[in-house]
């Protein structure tokens, strides 16, 4: 079984787990869920903003603990004040030691866009999403049947989220342009081997339909790189490691925006 695989396995037996602790209605009532989205659109197109969805991240199975020191107000508070257009959370506690309690601490913390960044594999997660603060999902196509990605997205804009597809390549694209789709994210890491390449997004730009914002997901380290794919009309650029394995995420951001 690859990582993907396990991922997903292990994200099944705890939706069923989640399920018996709370019911969908009872997310439905939960304060949060009864607010408004940010719109990620609005927020990428801002020029005030600078196209970075900046990720909160502890660590990864690619590379074990990454940050387990910082606070995650303070640097999403660190993200926003450096013009960020989103503030990505992993909320997997299993494999990259998220939380919902941090998507909650984000959303309190901030007012600009927050992507629920999880393996989600079940509507139940999307409720939920929004219950928790969330503004954005994400679904990753290697592990949803095109059918689900149709029905999953349809559900989240029927709730007033925003939906981000992550795809790794041309097949994946093919098959899921549907219009409840906001963004398409090309996602520079295989989920498989983990390898990095900034040439699947050049590869991938051109066959993007221009109703999607087009994002460039991992492996971001260098303010030449968002130029670059800038050029290949790229408008959004999720980068998490870069700045969480620094001593100081907070100062490592602003460092960054200077040079985009
Ligand atoms: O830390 P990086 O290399 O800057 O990558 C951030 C983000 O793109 C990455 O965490 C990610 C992209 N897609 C995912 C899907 C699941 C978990 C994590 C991810």
């Amino acid at each position: 079984m690859n990582i993907l695989e396990k991922i997903v396995q292990h994200k099944r037996i705890e939706v069923a787990e989640a399920k018996k602790g709370i019911s969908v209605d009872e997310l439905k009532e939960k304060s949060l869920f009864n607010r408004t989205c940010y719109s990620l659109r609005e927020s990428v197109l801002d020029l005030d903003r600078n196209g970075i969805i900046a990720e909160f991240k502890r660590a990864s199975p690619s590379k074990g603990i990454i940050n387990d020191r910082s606070d995650v107000s303070e640097i999403a508070k660190a993200y926003e004040q450096n013009h960020v257009s989103a503030i990505s959370v992993l909320t997997d506690s299993e494999f990259f030691k998220g939380t919902l309690d941090d998507l909650v601490a984000v959303r309190e913390a901030v007012k600009i866009p927050v992507l629920r960044k999880e393996f989600i594999v079940d509507p139940f997660q999307i409720t939920e999403a929004k219950a928790y603060g969330a503004d954005i999902i994400l679904l990753i196509a290697a592990c949803l049947s095109s059918k689900e990605i149709k029905e999953f997205s349809a559900y989240a804009k029927k709730i007033g989220l925003n939906v981000l597809l992550e795809i790794h390549n041309e097949e994946e694209l093919k098959d899921n342009k549907f219009d409840t789709i906001d963004a398409i994210g090309v996602n520079n890491r295989n989920l498989i081997d983990f390898s990095v390449s900034i040439q699947h997004s050049l590869d991938l730009a051109s066959l993007i339909p221009v109703q999607y914002i087009k994002v460039s997901e991992s492996g971001i380290s260098d303010p030449d790189t968002i130029k670059l794919l800038k050029n290949e009309g790229f408008q959004a650029f999720l980068i998490g490691e870069n700045f969480m394995k620094t001593e100081d995420p907070a100062q490592a951001i602003q460092d960054f925006v200077k040079h985009i």
